[in-house]
């Protein structure tokens, strides 16, 4: 019989492209339909038919206190009473950018936008105008949102569903994004040699979660800095996913000797509502409308919802700092219980974890950029993928993403992933 899900999954499809509104949440890349979701519960979610999951993908990343924290849905309701938007100053936009710019090294100014696309979009703009140049390096398997100039040899679903570069995206536009290897200075470095004056900016996902996860090494990490000071580019850091993830002030704890020009902000700092940011140095900052030329907008920009609910949960973060550590141990308990699962039946796997964010690759290699990611086994992963559902555990449909944990789980949650993946890995030895 048709479950509640696929007879809702067959009417979106007639009205919604592919029946879904972000392509990575089909679940075509595991070769099967989606649940429909209906409700969240701190750590789990439930579908149409009441399925409980625990959730793991944390509508991909924002909801770092899991479902229906508290103190969000309040904050959230105080809002609703007294209006959704005004396309106005509000006191809530100016109490979060001052949040930002305290909490966080190397920015001075913060700019709301409604999506981490809009925010590397933005941010990109602002270095060409600043350095008055066109072209920008990104990095194979990085992801920064579907706006056009980064569409090429892209990660997350775009790599998932092996369209890495977009049907209409012009060759003119194109040919301005050069892409390098991540964790491979030396492609950087012949990027620049054969470029000298034109490079506007690298952009780069500091930890890499859109193809699976993958730090920067701390070489790497040093270069990128180097190199950009060498010829006048403009290093932007996109923390869309690990802005408050990887620790409160994300990747600058990581490598707090490597400070960006520009770093791209999104989903936690939403709280589960739709957002991004972007900020940096006053005097590039400055150059955005209306006090410099760079034009930048948005009807519903710092909107008072977004706005608070993303306040709630950074006040939260920052007042608790406990919760990374707890997300660090549950996550590491989570990487050994996998890694001695899958030793249990012979199946070879290499699980990359930086704090809360963890992923695992069917390959006994190392995997340490985009073409060690493309050796992994896509048909276990599958095989796996389906076996946990079915068990009540919601992972990313795709090895190429990021597991986020939240601040809701415990060990018993982790103790029962692990007893359902050595369930999974022995199903496929047999
Ligand atoms: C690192 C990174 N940058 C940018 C984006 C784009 O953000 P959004 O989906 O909110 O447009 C994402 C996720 O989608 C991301 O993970
Ligand atoms: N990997 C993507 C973002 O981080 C997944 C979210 C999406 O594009 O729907």
């Amino acid at each position: 019989m048709e479950t509640l899900s696929e007879k809702m999954f067959e009417r979106s499809k007639k009205v919604i492209p592919g029946g879904v509104n972000s392509p990575a949440r089909a679940f075509s890349s595991v070769k099967m339909e989606p649940p429909f979701i209906k409700r969240g519960d701190g750590t789990y979610i439930f579908d149409e038919e009441d399925n409980r999951y625990i959730d793991f993908v944390g509508s991909w990343g924002p909801l770092i206190l899991g479902h229906c924290d508290k103190d969000v849905v309040d904050g959230l309701h105080q809002v609703i009473k007294t209006g959704t938007s005004f396309g106005a100053p509000t006191a809530i936009e100016m109490k979060m950018a001052e949040l930002m710019v305290d909490s966080l090294p190397n920015i001075d100014m913060v700019r709301m936008v409604n999506s981490g696309t809009e925010a590397t979009m933005s941010a990109v703009r602002l270095a060409k105008a600043y350095t008055k140049r066109n072209k920008i390096i990104k990095f194979e398997g990085n992801y920064h949102g579907h706006s056009e100039g980064f569409l090429i040899k892209a990660g997350s679903g775009a790599l998932t569903h092996g369209v890495p570069d977009s049907l209409g995206v012009p060759a003119e536009i194109a040919k301005h994004t050069l892409t390098a290897s991540f964790n491979n200075l030396e492609s950087v470095e012949n990027i620049f040699k054969a470029n000298p004056e034109e490079i506007a900016a690298v952009i780069v996902e500091p930890v890499a979660g859109n193809m699976g996860v993958i730090a920067m090494e701390d070489d790497f990490a040093k270069g990128l800095r180097q190199i950009t000071d060498k010829y006048g580019t403009v290093l932007i850091f996109d923390e869309v996913m690990t802005g408050f993830r990887v620790g409160f002030k994300g990747a600058h704890e990581l490598y707090p000797d490597i400070k960006p020009d520009i770093t791209c902000y999104g989903k936690i700092i939403g709280g589960g509502l739709p957002v991004g940011a972007f900020g940096g140095k006053q005097q590039i900052m400055s150059l955005l409308a209306p006090i410099g030329p760079v034009y930048q907008a948005g009807t519903l920009s710092g909107n008072p919802l977004a706005m608070r609910a993303g306040y709630e949960t950074l006040l939260k973060l920052r007042n608790n700092p406990q919760i990374y550590d707890k997300l660090d141990k549950l996550a590491l308990r989570l990487e050994k219980g996998i890694r001695e699962a899958a030793k249990l039946s012979d199946i070879d796997i290499t699980v990359n974890r930086v704090g809360g964010m963890i992923s695992m690759f069917f390959t006994d290699k190392e995997v340490k950029n985009f073409e060690d990611v493309s050796k992994a086994d896509n048909e276990q992963f599958i095989a796996y993928f389906k076996e946990m559902l079915n068990s009540g555990v919601y992972l990313p449909p795709s090895q190429f993403e990021s597991l986020f944990l939240n601040a809701k789980m415990d060990n018993e949650h982790i103790d029962f992933t692990i007893e359902k993946a050595r369930d999974a890995f022995k199903k496929l030895t047999r």
